[in-house]
């Protein structure tokens, strides 16, 4: 049986305006670390992925294809988490069926973070609530567009090992990061973007 078989997410052909073409196949429990210059096409990448914005190719989960799932189904699975958070009501508890306060205190939240206001929460707690809410509707596939760029180092330590747990646990990780270290502590499988072309890196970035 080939990884293409076994994959829990592939993609293949990827492509929206200058970036692409964009081909992978991930099994669970990988993670491609995808590093690159701003503006070279990382998060239209990820967008591609989650099926936001029209674009070619084609992609699949767990071998059957996202055109034969609805996209709100796909995105479900397939959750993305973009680098500057959307919240569309008043309070952090409404974005939750329940809220999961074990892991919004692993990721150092205070403890009264879920009757708050959205608009009183800062951006790096904006950040993690965001990951919470992802990882709260137990994703396949998680799609993160940096997800420690508004945090210091001890809180994004937190993060990545919550990523971790996620990664041990058989989700499957695609990471857009601008931190070479991180990107190699976590992916598994490493890529660049460069001025939209995709390029495997055989070794870690760092
Ligand atoms: N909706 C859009 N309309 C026009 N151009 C877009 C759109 N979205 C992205 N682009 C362009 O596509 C290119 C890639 O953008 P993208 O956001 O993927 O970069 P990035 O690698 O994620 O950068 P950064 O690290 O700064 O977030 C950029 O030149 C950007 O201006």
């Amino acid at each position: 049986m080939t990884t293409r078989d076994q994959a829990r997410l592939r993609v293949e052909s990827l492509r929206r305006r200058q970036v692409g073409p964009v081909s992978f196949a991930l099994t669970s429990g990988e993670c491609l670390a995808i590093t690159g210059a701003s503006g070279a096409g990382k998060s239209v990448i990820l967008r591609m992925i989650a099926d936001l914005d029209p674009h070619e190719g084609e992609a699949w989960l767990d071998n059957r294809p996202r055109a034969a799932m609805p996209p709100p189904v796909w995105r479900r699975r397939v959750v993305h988490v973009p680098a500057e958070s959307g919240w569309w009501l008043d309070t952090v508890r409404e974005h939750f069926d329940r809220f999961p306060d074990a892991d919004a205190a692993a990721l150092g939240l205070p403890a009264d973070i879920g009757t708050r206001a959205i608009a009183s929460c800062s951006t790096g707690e904006r950040q993690r609530l965001a990951l919470v809410r992802a990882i709260a509707v137990a994703p396949l596939v998680l799609l993160l567009d940096e997800p420690t760029a508004a945090l210091d180092a001890a809180t994004a330590a937190r993060v990545e090992e919550l990523l971790r747990t996620q990664l041990a646990a058989g989700t499957t990780l695609v990471l857009v990061s601008h931190d070479a270290e991180q990107a190699s502590r976590l992916g598994t499988r490493h890529a660049r973007v460069h001025d939209g072309r995709f390029e495997w890196g055989a070794e870690p970035p760092v």
